[in-house]
C-alpha cells in the first residue's frame, strides 16, 4: 500500500501530532481524510441552505383554525364530507348513530338500510314477520363523518392542507369532553383563498339547512359546565300548518320582520336602544306556542336556542353566559316561564323586601337592572329554581346579554308572571293561544286530510297517491260536520290532532266517532280535575 504525501501547504497548518495522525489514516484507509472534511463542510453548507430554504416555505403557509364550538366547524365538516371525502382518502371515520346528525343524513341512512331509492318502498309490517320490519325501523340510521386525518386539496386554484384533530385530554389533565378542531393551511401569504373556502362552506350550509331548523340545547357536560350544544335538526314547519287567528300571525311576522331588517339594527343603535325584541306566548298546553315558534325560526331561517330554568345544572351565572354565547340573529326560546315560580309577593313593600334579603346594599344585580330601567324587585319565592328573578332579568336583557337575538317566552299561566319579567322592553308582544274554535277545528281537519300529507304506511319517502280520503265526496263538507260535533273552546287542538292521528286514512271515520270521543274525553278531564282538587284540598 503506498501512501499519499499530504499536499505541503495543508501540511504547514497542522501540528506535528496531528500530522502523524493524517499521514496514519491515510497509509491505512489509502484516503485523503481532507476530502472527507470538504465533503462535511459541503454538507453541512447544503443542509444549512435547504433548512433555509424550508423555513421559508413553511413561513408561506398561511394557517387558520376552526373550533368545533364555532359553527363554521359543522358547515366546513358537512362541505368536506360532500366535496372532498366521499368515501375515500380518510381512513379513519367518525359514525354517528344519534340524533345528532341532520334528518336529510338520517333519511339518506335510512333509506341505503332499508333499500328505498328506486322504486322500492318500506312495506306493510309482516305480522308474522315483526322482527325483520323491526331491523329495519327500529334501528338509528348510521352516518359516517371525516374523523382525524390530513388532507390536501386543489381549491380555485390554490393548494390547501385540511387537518382534523381531536384531543382527547391525557390521564392527568382531563378534558371535559373531546376537542376536536380543523386547521386549514394555505401555500401562499394570503388567508384570501382560506377565507373564499370558508364563505363558500357556510353557503353551502345555509343551503343544506334551508328548509331544516337546528335545534340548540343547553346541556350540562361531565364538569357541570352547561354549554350550547347542537341538538337536533328537523324539517322546518310552515307557517301555513299552524292554526292561528290570522290577523294575529300577520301582525307578528310583520313585527318580527321589520325587527330583523338589516336597517333597524343601525336604528336601534341610533336611538340608544338596545336591539333585542322579546314576545310571549301564553294559552293552555297543546294549543300550537311551540309549533309557532318553530315555524317562526323556519320562516326567518334562524336557529332555536332552548333553555329551561328548571334545569337542575341552571345557576345565574350559567344562564348568563349561555344568553350572552347565543348568536346574534336566533330565536332563544325560555320554556314554561311561569313553572319556575319566579314571583316577588305582593304583600309585601318592595323596599322591605329588599332589606330583608341584603340588608341596604343593593346587589350588582340589581344596580345592572336600575341601569336598563327595570324594577329593582328582585325576591324569589317558592322558586322551582335556583335562578332567582334578578338573575334572569339580568340573563335577559343586562349588559352582557346578546343582542339581535328574539326572545319567546312561553307560559301557561300568564298572570302568575311577575310584571317585571313582562314589562314592555322584555316583552314588546303578548301573544294569547286559545282553545280552537269551529273553524279552527274545521281548519285542522283540512289540514290533516290534505292531498300532500306524506303517507307513513307508504312513506318515509313516498307521497300517498289514492288514498281512501281522495275517493270522499266531499272533504269540505266531512271537515264542517266534524267541526260542529265538537263542542267549542273546550279540547286543545293537540288533542284533537291525538284523535285525528288514529285514523290517517279514514276521514269519514274520525268524523263518525269525533261527537262519541270528545264527550268521554271531556268527562275524562271533568273527573281528573275532580281529583286534582281533592287532592289539594286534603294537602
Ligand atoms: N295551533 C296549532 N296549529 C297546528 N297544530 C297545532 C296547534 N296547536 C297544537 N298543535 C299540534 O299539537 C301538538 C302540540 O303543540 P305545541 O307543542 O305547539 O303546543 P304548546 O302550546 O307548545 O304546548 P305546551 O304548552 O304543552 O308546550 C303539535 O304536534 C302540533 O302539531
Amino acid at each position: 500500500m503506498s501512501s499519499l504525501p499530504l499536499p505541503r501547504e495543508a501540511a504547514k497548518f497542522l501540528k506535528p501530532g496531528y500530522l502523524q495522525i493524517l499521514g496514519f489514516a491515510q497509509n491505512v484507509v489509502d484516503f485523503d481524510p481532507l476530502t472527507l472534511v470538504n465533503i462535511g463542510i459541503f454538507l453541512a453548507g447544503l443542509f444549512t441552505f435547504l433548512r433555509y430554504i424550508f423555513t421559508r416555505v413553511i413561513v408561506l403557509w398561511t394557517t387558520v383554525r376552526i373550533n368545533d364550538d364555532d359553527p363554521l366547524y359543522m358547515c366546513l365538516m358537512r362541505w368536506m364530507s360532500d366535496h372532498q371525502f366521499m368515501n375515500r382518502q380518510f381512513r379513519s371515520v367518525k359514525a354517528i348513530s344519534s340524533s345528532r346528525s341532520s334528518w336529510e343524513d338520517e333519511e339518506e341512512a335510512l333509506k341505503s338500510m332499508i333499500g328505498i331509492g328506486g322504486d322500492k318502498e318500506l312495506s306493510e309490517p309482516d305480522p308474522n314477520n315483526l322482527i325483520s320490519y323491526r331491523s329495519i325501523v327500529g334501528r338509528t340510521p348510521i352516518s359516517l363523518q371525516p374523523f382525524q386525518g390530513t388532507h390536501v386539496f386543489r381549491r380555485h386554484g390554490s393548494w390547501l392542507l385540511f387537518r382534523h384533530r381531536i384531543n382527547a385530554g391525557s390521564e392527568l389533565v382531563q378534558q371535559p369532553k373531546e376537542i376536536g378542531y380543523i386547521q386549514l393551511q394555505c401555500l401562499g401569504s394570503s388567508f384570501a383563498p382560506v377565507q373564499r373556502l370558508l364563505e363558500e362552506a357556510q353557503l353551502y350550509n345555509l343551503e343544506k339547512t334551508k328548509t331544516t331548523t337546528t335545534i340548540h340545547r343547553a346541556i350540562a357536560n361531565v364538569r357541570d359546565l352547561v354549554r350550547w350544544t347542537s341538538f337536533s335538526s328537523r324539517p322546518s314547519r310552515a307557517i301555513s300548518t299552524v292554526i292561528f287567528d290570522k290577523n294575529a300571525k300577520h301582525e307578528l311576522l310583520s313585527d318580527i320582520n321589520e325587527y330583523l331588517h338589516p336597517h333597524t339594527r343601525r336604528w336601534y343603535s341610533n336611538h340608544g336602544i338596545p336591539y333585542r325584541r322579546g314576545y310571549l306566548f301564553s294559552g293552555a298546553p297543546g294549543t300550537g306556542k311551540t309549533s309557532l315558534t318553530s315555524a317562526l325560526a323556519g320562516i326567518f331561517g334562524l336557529d332555536i336556542y332552548v333553555l329551561s330554568l328548571l334545569d337542575p345544572n341552571m345557576n345565574e351565572s350559567q344562564l348568563m353566559r349561555l344568553m350572552s354565547e347565543v348568536p346574534s340573529r336566533c330565536i332563544v326560546l325560555l320554556e314554561d316561564v311561569d313553572a319556575a315560580g319566579l314571583n316577588r309577593p305582593e304583600s309585601e313593600p318592595r323596599q322591605r323586601q329588599n332589606r330583608k334579603h341584603k340588608g341596604n346594599q343593593l346587589s350588582q344585580a340589581d344596580v345592572l337592572n336600575a341601569i336598563q330601567g327595570g324594577n329593582v324587585n328582585t325576591t324569589t319565592t317558592s322558586s322551582a329554581t335556583s335562578v332567582s328573578l334578578s338573575g334572569l332579568l339580568n340573563a335577559i336583557d343586562g349588559v352582557s346579554s346578546q343582542e339581535g337575538r328574539i326572545l319567546i317566552m312561553t307560559t301557561n299561566s300568564p298572570e302568575s308572571l311577575d310584571k317585571a319579567l313582562v314589562r314592555p322592553g322584555r316583552v314588546d308582544m303578548h301573544i294569547r293561544f286559545e282553545l280552537p274554535s269551529q273553524e279552527e277545528m274545521r281548519e285542522l281537519f283540512l289540514s290533516m286530510y290534505k292531498e300532500d300529507i306524506p303517507d307513513l304506511r307508504n312513506g318515509i319517502v313516498g307521497v300517498e297517491k289514492g288514498g281512501d280520503h281522495e275517493k270522499s265526496p266531499d272533504l269540505e263538507a266531512l271537515a264542517e260536520k266534524f267541526a260542529i260535533s265538537i263542542p267549542e273552546k273546550k279540547l286543545s287542538l293537540a288533542a284533537l290532532q291525538g284523535f285525528l292521528l288514529q285514523f290517517k286514512k279514514t276521514p269519514q271515520e274520525a268524523c263518525e266517532k269525533a261527537s262519541e270521543w270528545a264527550e268521554t274525553t271531556l268527562q275524562r278531564m271533568a273527573e281528573e280535575d275532580e281529583q286534582r282538587d281533592a287532592m289539594k284540598a286534603n294537602s
